[in-house]
């Protein structure tokens, strides 16, 4: 018996908005109880501006969760509590290692209830933190989206997020749509499966150009220097002035530290579904397609890598994880074209979806390029010419990575979640490309994009040079990141 196909409602997850949430985030909680909180969040910038944050937080009582009822309530409250968090660890000259209880206890609390952890992840400050500007359009669209709170109040920072919103909106139809593929791989209806990819494809290629609309009104110094220090976590932030972690206070004198990775768009469940539903597979960072062969030519086993994209589920919210786990046992595109790949409008839909999910991280990766890498050898040149301490320590933060004497710009830079980002973001690329079908495809998105350079692809057979997938286009090489392909 095969197992059931999951079924969205069961995850509290919608067929129109994904993994938003279908009732829209409040914009206050009700209970006027949780003034204290609203007060503080609705006077964040200023609070942090005027450094007197931690001050009224080190005043606050710790408030109970009792009066928390609908679960957009929990949300909010998480979303709350999780911008306090961060303000008042981050918003100094020097981080705070401890977190009082009157934020710690509350959100500990609500964080079990949620399933998800006391930090903030992508949950609390893209899923549960946006509002459409007019409530009878669309959250798909850029110009209906506006944020609910920011440590920042710049547009920068808003629109930071709500691109991400967007493409959770814009991307949500494709759950229903590729459960529908699997069912449909089930009965051998071999049509609608190369629909379903076709109309996944053409999705895709939406969902980078609405990633691309990053850089129309987020500053990459902004984000740099002003947003991305709020957004770090608790793990591995030693250079940043954080060696142990943070501890989260509950009065009781026994509290031990704790380490959490910062928000990262890698929690974020539906660019995972993509994989998952395409049968591609990320390994450990550094780990080769066939690392059997290699520990067996050297004679020894190696040790297991720590999965980065794995170990980020705990960081969402627990029903979407637990669709995760579930589409992973029924996922069977991979296979089914596999064993159909005399069928090319099949083999072509599918290699479409795997081109246009490589773009999307081609693009992903000039973005970082653009945001962290070239932003941190600027801020270190900087920092060397002014060099004083408190100076340095800013810089550290904001780069929240660590430094190598021989390449100090470039492998050992840190991402929020704690990747080496540039070989772990350049591996997903490349591994996004593996299941390929048709072996032009294969060459294409396998080949060596390591030499400077522009030229033609094709995708599919070579008269296939546009069309309703989007198959053909130009590539050229970027001196930063590798490939980039243009449709
Ligand atoms: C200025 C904007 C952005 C920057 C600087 C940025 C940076 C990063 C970095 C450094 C990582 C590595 C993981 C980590 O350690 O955090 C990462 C991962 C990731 N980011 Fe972004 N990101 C940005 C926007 C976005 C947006 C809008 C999306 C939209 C979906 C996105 C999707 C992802 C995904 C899916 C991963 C996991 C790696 C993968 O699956 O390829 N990012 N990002
Ligand atoms: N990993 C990114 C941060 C990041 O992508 C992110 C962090 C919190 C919430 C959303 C995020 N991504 C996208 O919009 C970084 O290293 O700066």
């Amino acid at each position: 018996m095969l197992p059931p196909v999951p079924v969205l409602s069961d995850y509290g997850i919608s067929e129109e908005y994904g993994f938003l949430p279908a009732e829209l985030p409040l914009e206050r909680l009700p209970d006027p109880y949780y003034n204290k909180w609203e007060a503080i969040v609705a006077n964040l910038q200023g609070l942090i501006l005027s450094k007197r944050l931690r001050g009224v937080i080190d005043r606050l009582p710790i408030l109970s969760t009792a009066g928390l009822e609908h679960d957009s309530e929990w949300r909010r409250a998480y979303s709350l509590l999780c911008f306090m968090a961060h303000g008042y660890i981050w918003a100094g000259d020097v981080p705070s290692e401890r977190l009082p209880a009157a934020v710690s206890i509350p959100l500990i609390h609500i964080s079990a209830y949620l399933e998800v952890l006391p930090v903030a992840t992508y949950a609390a400050v893209c899923l549960w933190n946006f509002k459409p500007l007019f409530a009878d359009e669309h959250v798909d669209n850029l110009e209906n989206l506006a944020t609910l709170t920011t440590f920042t109040g710049s547009i920068d920072e808003s629109w930071f997020y709500l691109v991400s919103v967007a493409i959770e909106a814009r991307g949500g139809p494709i759950l229903p749509l590729m459960l529908t593929a699997i069912e449909a791989a089930r009965a051998n209806d071999h049509r609608t499966v190369t629909a379903c990819l076709r109309a996944f494809a053409e999705r895709l290629d939406d969902l980078g150009t609405l990633l691309q609309r990053m850089h129309e009104s987020c500053d990459p110094q902004v984000f740099y220097n002003r947003i991305r220090p709020f957004l770090a976590g608790s793990k591995n932030m030693a250079e940043a002035g954080l060696p142990n972690g943070v501890i989260y206070e509950d009065g009781t004198g026994k509290e031990k530290y704790r380490q959490y990775s910062g928000g990262s768009n890698a929690q974020s469940s539906i660019i995972q579904f993509f994989d998952i539903i395409l049968g591609i597979e990320h390994r450990p960072t550094g780990e080769k397609k066939d690392p059997a062969s290699e520990s067996e030519k050297e004679g020894t086993a190696l040790p297991p890598k720590h999965n980065f994209l794995l170990e980020m589920r705990k960081y969402m919210p627990g029903p979407h994880r637990r669709f995760l786990e579930d589409v992973t046992k029924v996922a069977n595109l991979r296979d089914y074209v596999e064993a159909h790949s005399n069928n090319r409008e099949l083999t072509v839909a599918y290699d479409a979806c795997l081109a246009m999910l490589r773009a999307f991280r081609d693009k992903h990766i000039n973005i970082v390029s653009r945001y962290i890498i070239i932003k941190s050898r600027e801020s270190r040149s900087l920092s060397r010419s002014k060099s004083p301490v408190a100076e340095r320590r800013k810089m550290d933060i904001a780069t929240a990575s660590r430094q190598d004497k021989n390449d100090p710009s470039k492998k050992n830079l840190k991402g929020t979640g704690g990747t080496a980002l540039i070989p772990f973001l350049k591996q997903a690329r490349d591994e996004t490309g593996e299941p390929a079908i048709d072996s032009w495809a294969r060459r294409v998105m396998n080949r060596d994009f390591s030499t400077k350079g522009q030229g033609d692809f094709f995708l599919g057979k070579e008269e296939a040079t546009d069309g309703e997938c989007g198959l053909a286009g130009t590539w050229s090489i970027d001196e930063n990141v590798g490939g980039i392909c243009h449709y």
